[in-house]
């Protein structure tokens, strides 16, 4: 009905805006919807501008109708999302759900996929691997200190930021293994050609050891600019992925060769751990310091500037604001502080836009 409305009077242009925040009268007077930037099973994901900060973030869109059995996956990204804060894992903002949709406002990545960087520089040398690698590595190591595992880590889920900071993305796969790690995750997931063996075998598995394996496959992609396991017969990827053998181009290392090897084993028991990855000879290679782990941007402590612009904003006293914000309900007032936070840290001036 209210398309339809706009449809009689719409004539391009701004109505073509209204007719796009017609369609979400939630995200209204929040955020400005763009252009629509990524698009998955059963989400979309749209460049959308923070009205109150003016700043960019993407928005996630879930039709609840599409997610069907999903749904549960939802709920367990956004618990692990609202746990986790780091510099190399895209930032949860603000989550709205309505009866028909869920909204996950998240960290813009101006700088795309790793994907396409790769892409347009053939390959990476050893040294801009390396560097890319250890940010990845810390994000997973993180991610798994907290028990979770992302399982579906591949170049398209890996974006940059404007400054080339890696940032994972897309939790959607990820799982919290009842009982820490300890429990078996038994559903194969992700997508198969970075899927281990173990998983193409939808053996029992502990979930930790597929995302060094998918590392692995990133490693590769990075060095070498094309990926260890490829064929466009599933089947024929999967034996491949089982067989576990693949090219090691000429260009690779003594040392690279052996890294990635030790990522790519077929038997879980045998593949190196992650903790093994922080202080690797290879990864510590030109740097002084293993890679490090609790690298938490620490979004929720107080910054007493943006409590108070923020307060005068909302006509309320900095110690009820720091009251209403320190409960992080991932609304409206989480999305602007984290946001004011983020400038800050970049060096820009803090800023409201809107009345008052
Ligand atoms: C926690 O962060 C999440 C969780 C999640 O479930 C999904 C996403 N998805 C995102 C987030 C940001 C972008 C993005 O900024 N993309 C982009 C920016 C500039 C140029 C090109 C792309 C995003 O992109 C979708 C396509 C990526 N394969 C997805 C984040």
């Amino acid at each position: 009905y209210l398309l339809e409305r706009i449809g009689h009077v719409s004539h391009g242009g701004e109505d073509f805006e209204a007719e796009k925040m017609a369609r979400y009268p939630v995200l209204r007077g929040l955020y400005e919807l763009d252009k629509t930037i990524g698009c998955g099973g059963f989400a979309k994901v749209k460049l959308a501008t923070h009205i109150l900060t003016g700043e960019k973030v993407a928005i996630k869109i879930m039709d609840k109708r599409s997610l069907g059995e999903n749904l549960h996956r939802v709920r367990v990204e956004l618990d692990a999302l609202q746990t986790l804060s780091h510099h190399h894992i895209s930032q949860l903002y603000q989550v709205l759900e309505t009866e028909s949709h869920f909204f996950l406002v998240v960290e813009y990545c101006s700088g795309g996929e790793l994907f396409d960087h790769i892409v347009e520089k053939n390959r990476l040398s050893e040294k801009e691997a390396r560097a890319a690698f250890r940010q990845i590595v810390s994000a997973v190591a993180y991610l798994h200190s907290l028990g979770f595992v992302h399982r579906d880590l591949k170049p398209e889920n890996v974006l940059l930021d404007k400054d080339l900071n890696m940032k994972l993305i897309d939790f959607g796969l990820c799982a919290k293994p009842n009982g820490g790690l300890k429990g078996f995750l038994y559903t194969s997931c992700g997508s198969p050609t970075y899927a281990a063996p173990e998983l193409v075998l939808g053996k029992k598995y502990l979930g930790h050891e597929v995302d060094v394996w998918s590392m692995g496959v990133l490693l590769y992609a990075l060095l070498c600019g094309f990926l260890p396991f490829d064929d466009d017969k599933i089947d024929t990827l999967y034996k491949k992925i089982l067989d576990g053998k693949y090219e090691e181009p000429s260009w690779l290392t003594m040392e690279s060769r052996r890294l990635i090897r030790s990522m790519l084993q077929i038997d879980p028991k045998k593949r190196i751990r992650v903790d093994e990855l922080l202080n690797h000879p290879w990864v510590m290679r030109g740097f002084r310091e293993p890679v490090c782990v609790n690298n938490s941007s620490n979004m929720k402590e107080y910054d007493i500037q943006c409590v108070g612009l923020l307060a005068r904003q909302r006509n309320v006293s900095p110690e009820d604001m720091w009251e209403l914000l320190s409960k992080w309900k991932y609304d409206y007032n989480t999305a602007t502080y984290f946001l004011m936070l983020n400038r800050k840290r970049r060096g820009l001036p803090v800023r409201l836009f809107g009345p008052g």
